[in-house]
C-alpha cells in the first residue's frame, strides 16, 4: 500500500544523493519519518505526494505506482488520495473557516461538499466557528481547521510535515492527538515527518506506528544499505 525500493533522489547541482532504504509499511500502520535537519524527510514527503517526480526506483502510495506518472496524472491522483497538513497550516485569512474547508474541492474544479464540511466541523468542535476567519482562532482551533481541511476529500493518506514545529508542549501534543484521532476515525494512513523528541517519544510508544530513520545526503557509491524489519532502519539512535 505504501512502500519504496531503490528510491533515489538527486537535486540538480548537488554532488551527493538522497537514497532511501527499501521500505514497506504494514497494513493498518502509520509511519513516522525521522532524521535530523537535512536528512531528507521533506524530500521523501514531496516524493510520496507526487510533488517531486520519481527519478529512480519504485514508489507505491495508496496502491498506486508513482514512477512514470505524468505531472497531470499526479495532480489528479494527489487531490483524490492525499490530505496534507502543512507545517504552518496555511489557512487563508481572506476566507472564513467554512470557506477554507471548501478550498481543496474548488482547487480541483469541483463543488465544495457542504455536508462533508458540516460533518468535520461538528466532529472537530468547530461548528460554532465556521464563519470566523483564521486570525480570530486560537492556535488549537486553527490546528483543527487545518486537519478538517485536509480530510475534506476523504484522503487515504494524511501527511504532516513537522506538525509540532514552533509549538509549546500542549499544542504539540494536541496536534499529534488530532492527527492520530483523525486517521483512526477516517481509516486513513498517517505519515508524519518529524525530528521533534516529543513527537518521536509519543509515537515510538505505539505499536501501530512504523519508523524510518533517514540519514541525509550520501556520496554516490559509498553507501551501505542495511536490510531490516519494517520498524527500524538505520538504527542510529544518536542521529535524530
Ligand atoms: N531544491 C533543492 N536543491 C538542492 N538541494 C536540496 C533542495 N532541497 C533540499 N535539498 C537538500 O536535500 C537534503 C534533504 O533536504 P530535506 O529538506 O528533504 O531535509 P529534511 O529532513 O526535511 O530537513 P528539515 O528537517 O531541515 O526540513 C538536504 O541536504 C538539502 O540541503
Amino acid at each position: 500500500m505504501l512502500g519504496w525500493s531503490g528510491l533515489v533522489h538527486h537535486y540538480a547541482g548537488a554532488t551527493d544523493t538522497l537514497r532511501y532504504v527499501d521500505f514497506s509499511l504494514g497494513r493498518g500502520r502509520h509511519l513516522l519519518l525521522r532524521g535530523a535537519s537535512g536528512a531528507g524527510k521533506s524530500t521523501l514527503l514531496a516524493l510520496l505526494s507526487g510533488l517531486l517526480r520519481v527519478q529512480q526506483g519504485e514508489l507505491e502510495v495508496a496502491g498506486t505506482s508513482l514512477a512514470g506518472m505524468s505531472a497531470r496524472a499526479l495532480d489528479a491522483w494527489r487531490g483524490e488520495t492525499l490530505g496534507v497538513v502543512p507545517q504552518r497550516l496555511h489557512l487563508s485569512d481572506a476566507l472564513t473557516v467554512a470557506e477554507n474547508l471548501a478550498l481543496p474541492a474548488l482547487a480541483a474544479g469541483q463543488r465544495a461538499d457542504t455536508a462533508r464540511a458540516a460533518e468535520l466541523l461538528e466532529g472537530l468542535q468547530l461548528a460554532e466557528l465556521a464563519e470566523r476567519r483564521p486570525h480570530q482562532l486560537s492556535v488549537g482551533q486553527a490546528q483543527r481547521v487545518a486537519v478538517a481541511r485536509a480530510l475534506m476529500r476523504r484522503p487515504r493518506l494524511l501527511l504532516a510535515d513537522e506538525p509540532s514545529a514552533n509549538l509549546d508542549d500542549d499544542h504539540a501534543l494536541h496536534m499529534l492527538a488530532l492527527l492520530l484521532d483523525a486517521a483512526e476515525r477516517e481509516a486513513c494512513t498517517l505519515v508524519i515527518a518529524s525530528h521533534d523528541g516529543r513527537v518521536i517519544e509519543a509515537l515510538s510508544a505505539r505499536e501501530d506506528v512504523a519508523e524510518v530513520v533517514l540519514r541525509g545526503m550520501q556520496p554516490s557509491g559509498q553507501m551501505e544499505v542495511p536490510t531490516g524489519s519494517s520498524t527500524s532502519y538505520w538504527a542510529d539512535e544518536g542521529f535524530a
